[in-house]
């Protein structure tokens, strides 16, 4: 017997293409009960992401930021400022673990060599494009620069927080942290036990 396929005759309508891009995904949908439908779902993205976690076993401290963000404003929370682990768009012909070092130095300042991969998520799936790659990085004080706080021409300002880890995850009990990325990231580091 011949089975029809799930999603057939695919196409994609751009709708906005501004910052991000606006698309719908079009394709016909075979239910279960035997019937078929044309079905158009939205999708916004970018690039891909990377998020990384800066931890320093030897300190048992956390390398975090806060930045403004337009959503988080949008709900009346925090005044719009957002305790998050660095986290950036990938550039064209980047990979992943180059994207994180990058941005690892420009939001915090740190320099550091090597980062090691956790996972990769989708935070939205319902309607966001993008894929997060999630890290985390060893950092200790010899890795630290000049640098830091965002690029201005990206109209970027990042307030550096270093605090205790066992502080970070009191912010998640006390809803201070509420950025998805970072909640994993730190209960991430604390189920492998990489630090005190
Ligand atoms: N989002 C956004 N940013 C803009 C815009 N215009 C200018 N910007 C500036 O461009 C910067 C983008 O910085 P990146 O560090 O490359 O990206 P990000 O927004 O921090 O991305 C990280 O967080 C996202 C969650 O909020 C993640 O989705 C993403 O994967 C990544 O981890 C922002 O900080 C902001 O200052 C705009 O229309 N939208
Ligand atoms: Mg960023």
């Amino acid at each position: 017997m011949e089975t029809k396929p799930k999603i057939s005759n695919v196409s994609k309508t751009l709708k906005s293409d501004n910052w991000g891009k606006l698309e719908d995904l079009n394709f016909d949908y075979y239910f279960n009960n035997g019937t078929s439908k044309r079905l158009s779902f939205e999708m916004y993205g970018k690039s891909d992401g990377i998020a990384v976690l800066l931890y320093n076993p030897k300190t048992n401290k956390v390398v975090l930021s806060k930045q403004f963000r337009a959503p988080v404003y949008n709900h009346s929370i925090q005044n719009g400022f957002l305790v998050e682990v660095v986290g950036g768009a990938i550039d064209k012909n980047e990979s992943p673990e180059k994207a994180a070092i990058r941005e690892t130095e420009e939001e915090v300042g740190y320099k550091i060599q090597t980062v090691e991969k956790v996972s990769t998520v989708f935070l939205s799936p319902g309607i966001v494009n993008e894929k997060v790659h999630l890290f985390v990085g060893e950092y200790s004080e010899d890795h630290k620069t000049e640098n830091g706080g965002g690029v201005v021409a990206e109209d970027e300002e990042i307030e550096v927080l270093e605090i205790d880890f066992i502080e970070a995850l009191k912010m998640i009990d006390n809803q201070e942290i509420i950025d998805a990325r970072t909640i994993m990231l730190l209960q991430y580091v604390q189920l492998k036990k990489l630090m005190k």
